[in-house]
């Protein structure tokens, strides 16, 4: 990250966490193309991590190493701060940095939270007093994903994952394998073998039934890293498969089990262990403001 320590008008460490689809079902496609979900996310404690300086001019400058692999305009931390300004006709700009630990392309959600920070932040210092619905709203047209991160409470959702109802699964230890390709949410979506059918159920039926990944099946197929990475995971707990992939994640009731199998990861597999919150840790920062 470049140095910031400098200035004391910078406000720190707002963290953007990582979401795990704990299930995934396709229930249907709309007229649009988008595709109707019943999705359960829940928050872990794995984090991008954002610093804001507000200024008086109106531009908006990211400092950051992703500038290296995703263009500046397609950055959705710009795009969000872009969509706010616009939205409340903010004269001022902000400079913000970028920690970036998350994986990219993984189904952890990380562009998307990075939006969410940035305009649950930049709301805040920028003094617009916006509620979290109109945020949630501007938010989605960034990415389906993006409300959730706003309201920062585990969620069944439906729709494309925008009607959200709060729920509390259990907050497991999570081992994490990112395997080594990047998959793309738009290539498994517009995918014809996609199953698109899954019945919709009610929330108290789909909570007691085993969870599954609609796209975890195509995606194994498609990319061998993932299949080796579950069949290597499931002989240490129940694991599916996050998003649209690539990652993985087996459900531990121990941290120490869950760190015991992580260090017998073979070497040609990165993984690490995290902890599913209920809560985002975004909520608590805000509060701290
Ligand atoms: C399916 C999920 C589950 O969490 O996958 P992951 O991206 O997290 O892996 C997300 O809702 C994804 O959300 P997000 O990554 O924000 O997707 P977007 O940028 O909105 O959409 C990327 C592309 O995927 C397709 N898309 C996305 C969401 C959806 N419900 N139906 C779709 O058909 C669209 O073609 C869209 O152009
Ligand atoms: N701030 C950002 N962080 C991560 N990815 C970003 C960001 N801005 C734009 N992107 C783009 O969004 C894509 C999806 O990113 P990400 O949210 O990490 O994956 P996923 O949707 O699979 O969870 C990336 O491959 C990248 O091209």
């Amino acid at each position: 990250m470049t140095t910031n320590s400098q200035n004391s008008a910078i406000s720190t460490h707002w963290p953007a966490p990582a979401k795990l689809n704990l299930f995934l079902h396709i229930t249907g496609q709309r007229a649009d193309g988008y595709h109707e979900l019943q999705t359960l996310f829940q928050f872990i404690d794995r984090c991008d991590y954002l610093d804001f300086l507000p200024t008086e001019n109106s531009s908006i400058k990211i400092h950051s190493e992703l500038s290296k692999v995703v263009a500046e305009k397609d950055n959705l931390i710009l795009k969000a701060a872009k969509s706010l300004q616009e939205y409340a006709n903010y004269d001022g700009g902000a400079e913000i940095w970028l920690q970036k630990n998350l994986p990219m392309g993984g189904g952890l959600g990380g562009g998307s939270s990075d939006a969410a920070t940035t305009l649950i932040a930049l709301n805040k210092l920028w003094k617009l007093d916006l509620p979290l619905e109109k945020l949630a709203e501007i938010g989605l047209k960034l990415g389906a994903d993006v409300p959730v991160f706003i309201n920062g409470f585990s969620a069944f959702a439906e729709g494309v994952g925008e009607q959200l109802l709060p729920v509390e699964p259990t907050e497991y230890y999570y081992l994490v394998i990112v395997p080594d390709v990047h998959v793309s949410t738009q290539a498994i979506f517009q995918n014809p073998h996609l199953p698109r059918n899954t019945p919709k159920l009610e929330l108290t039926t789909l909570m007691q039934k085993s969870w599954t990944n609609d796209c975890q099946k195509l995606v194994a197929e498609k990319h061998p890293q993932v299949a080796n990475a579950l069949s290597w995971l499931v002989e240490y707990a129940p694991s599916r498969m996050t998003g649209t992939g690539a990652c993985v994640f087996g459900e531990f009731k121990q941290q120490q089990t869950a760190l015991d199998a992580l260090a017998q990861l073979p070497d040609s597999m990165q993984g690490f262990v995290a902890k599913g919150l209920n809560q985002s840790p975004l909520v608590t920062r805000l509060s701290q403001s």
